[in-house]
């Protein structure tokens, strides 16, 4: 079968786009993992597919890990895809609806190239770890680590762990990360940011994605950082978090409110291969 597909990234997180609207696209999970695989196929954290909406959005927006599981959320594959199908003609609007597994979103093209997107609101989630939630931050044994590890745990749609750490050069984010993924208290697995704060308007990031390992930034890692730091009356409203490739702003105005991302997208080539 012959795909054509779009090499595209956010931040160095990147995508192999497919428009499942023009072509048919059938993949079973070892397909996805050998496209995402960086030696045998493309090559990339996760896969993206453009397809025709079910509802009244304008688009289905699916997204799966390099691992081959489908998830419910992609910040930065939401740019990404914003661009995608205006540069390929499936839009003429600036800002979309589009369909995810976690409800719907809307991306916006800003006149700058930036990409601004509507993330939805956090959602906490105390009732899926049985522990005692004080605000956001659980405190528990991890049995695996036998240390005491303090985090926040919350949903941009997909679900996140939020540490805090005083040098994220030094955070033990592959060994520490890589358990805390598979962490018996996340039924669904999770992703584990760990975050620095630098002042109340910037922190630095990173994040082992839940499928895919540490990636050089993550959209929905990066509102869950803040949303957990302003939770935590570390950050005020509006924050630029700063990734291994590049920067992110989030805003959010507590309680109720959305979630706002802004950030570049970027397409690296276009090709064709056979499965
Ligand atoms: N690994 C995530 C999906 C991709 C999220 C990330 N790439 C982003 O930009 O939000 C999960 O399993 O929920």
């Amino acid at each position: 079968m012959k795909l054509k597909f779009t090499k595209m990234h956010g931040l160095g997180n990147d995508f192999v786009v497919l428009d499942g609207i023009n072509q048919t696209i059938n993949l079973d999970r070892q397909q996805i993992r050998q496209l995402a695989d960086r030696h045998f196929g493309i090559g990339c954290d996760q896969l993206l597919l453009v397809e025709k909406a079910k509802g009244q959005a304008d688009f289905r927006y699916r997204i799966f890990n390099a691992d081959g599981g489908e998830v419910e959320q992609c910040g930065n594959g939401a740019r990404c895809f914003v661009r995608y199908v205006h540069d390929h003609d499936l839009t003429k609007k600036s800002e979309i609806r589009i369909e995810t597994l976690s409800g719907v979103i809307s991306p916006r093209l800003e006149r700058d190239g930036n990409i601004t997107v509507n993330m939805g609101k956090p959602v906490f989630e105390p009732k899926q770890i049985p522990f005692i939630a004080d605000r956001c931050a659980l405190t528990y044994q991890l049995e695996m680590l036998h240390t005491q590890v303090t985090i926040c745990a919350l949903s941009m749609g997909n679900p996140h762990a939020v540490r805090v750490v005083d040098d994220i050069a030094s955070a033990p984010v592959v060994t520490e990360g890589a358990l805390i993924e598979k962490h018996q208290r996340f039924p669904n697995k999770v992703n584990v940011g760990y975050m620095q704060v630098i002042d109340r308007n910037h922190i630095k990031l990173r994040v082992f994605e839940r499928g895919a390992g540490e990636t050089l930034a993550c959209g929905t890692g990066a509102c869950a950082a803040v949303v957990a730091g302003i939770n935590l009356d570390l950050l005020d409203y509006q924050v630029v978090v700063s990734t291994q490739g590049g920067e992110l702003t989030i805003s959010w105005q507590g309680h109720d409110a959305p979630v706002w991302m802004t950030g570049p997208a970027v397409t690296v080539f276009e090709g064709e291969i056979n499965l």
